[in-house]
């Protein structure tokens, strides 16, 4: 399991050394603090916890020497304190049989890697799982959502390209359903340039589900690439127009230096953040840990963060 941690925190490293230079031993002056709040705002944090984190140091710390260390822990923990009632692991539902979920979000930003890391997770907890490809305008899509099926031994209810989407995950809630099964995962297009026709084809897919089951879906899940930085606020304001979200996946955080947006994420929506993608490999979808996370980011006293690891994460 020392793989998933350092794993996050060599991803989160571009981030924290990001934050490197707020940590220096000097005084605290209006000018350093002026200078921690600008790096603070440029690490992608937002400005709320920014300007938090400023006045806890202006009010407790004020003309005094603080030390690196004093600066990590106090933004760790303020940076712990707004992720943690958002840090909610998915569970799928033990009495929706399939609990249903759809996954959205923009081209390009992880959904079918995400939704095969799922299958892959959730079968080997001994949990039935059944793949919608509903991204039909990407023949690519489908065939990645086959292989990741396939690795699993999971089915994959995929149809011609161009196929209608609505259509495949009503064939998938229903056989889903006949046959028991726990988790059935839609994966969808995800164009932007035309909203509408997104919304009219996500509220088409929602439409004919219930039907057949007027509670599907269960969980809308937005997925989200750290890497695109303050887009992925605007993203999360679009999709929730267009769609009940219900929780957020973050993916790539380990190409990014801008794991501080997951803080900004947090602040402004409070959407609960279930999963993180730090790589493309099956193993690499995680759940969310809120202080793991904060500790990845601001970086240092790692003997926290194995002690975090020892007692978060047993695998
Ligand atoms: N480094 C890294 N790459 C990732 C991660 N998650 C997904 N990827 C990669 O990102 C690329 C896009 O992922 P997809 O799953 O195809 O994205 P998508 O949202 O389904 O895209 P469309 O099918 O075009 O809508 C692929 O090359 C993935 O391997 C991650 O956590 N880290």
């Amino acid at each position: 399991m020392a793989g998933f941690f350092s794993r996050l925190k060599q991803g989160l490293s571009r981030s924290s050394s990001k934050l490197g230079s707020v940590f220096t031993h000097r005084k605290l002056d209006d000018a350093a603090l002026e200078e921690l709040e600008d790096e603070l705002i440029a690490a992608d944090l937002g400005p709320a916890i920014a300007e938090r984190v400023i006045e806890n140091f202006r009010s407790t710390r004020f003309g005094k020497d603080v030390t690196s260390n004093e600066i990590r822990e106090t933004l760790a923990a303020e940076i712990a304190r707004v992720l943690a009632p958002v840090a909610i692991p998915f569970e799928p539902m033990a009495d929706k049989k399939p609990h249903v979920v759809l996954v959205v979000g923009v081209n390009g930003v992880g959904k079918t890697t995400t939704i095969g890391k799922m299958a892959r997770h959730y079968s080997e907890e001994g949990k039935s799982v059944m793949l919608v490809a509903g991204d039909t305008f990407r023949a690519a899509a489908v065939e990645q959502l086959q292989v990741w099926g396939e690795r699993s031994s999971v089915p994959v209810i995929a149809g011609k390209h161009g196929a209608d989407a609505a259509g495949l995950a009503y064939d998938g809630l229903k056989r889903a359903t006949e046959e028991k099964t726990d988790l059935l995962l839609i994966d969808t297009a995800g164009r932007l340039h035309n909203k509408g026709a997104l919304m009219e084809e996500l509220a088409k897919i929602i439409r004919v589900m219930q039907k057949f089951d007027p509670t599907a879906p269960h969980s809308v899940l937005l997925v989200l690439d750290a890497t695109t930085g303050q887009n992925a606020i605007e993203q999360v304001r679009v999709f929730r127009e267009l769609v009940n979200v219900t929780g957020l996946v973050v993916t790539k955080l380990d190409g990014s230096a801008r794991g501080g947006i997951v803080v900004a994420l947090a602040e402004q929506f409070k959407l609960p953040v279930h999963l993180v993608g730090v790589g493309e490999q099956a193993e690499d979808l995680r759940p969310f840990i809120a202080q793991e996370y904060a500790q990845g980011l601001v970086g240092g006293n790692t003997d926290l963060a194995s002690r975090l690891v020892e007692n978060q994460v047993s695998e």
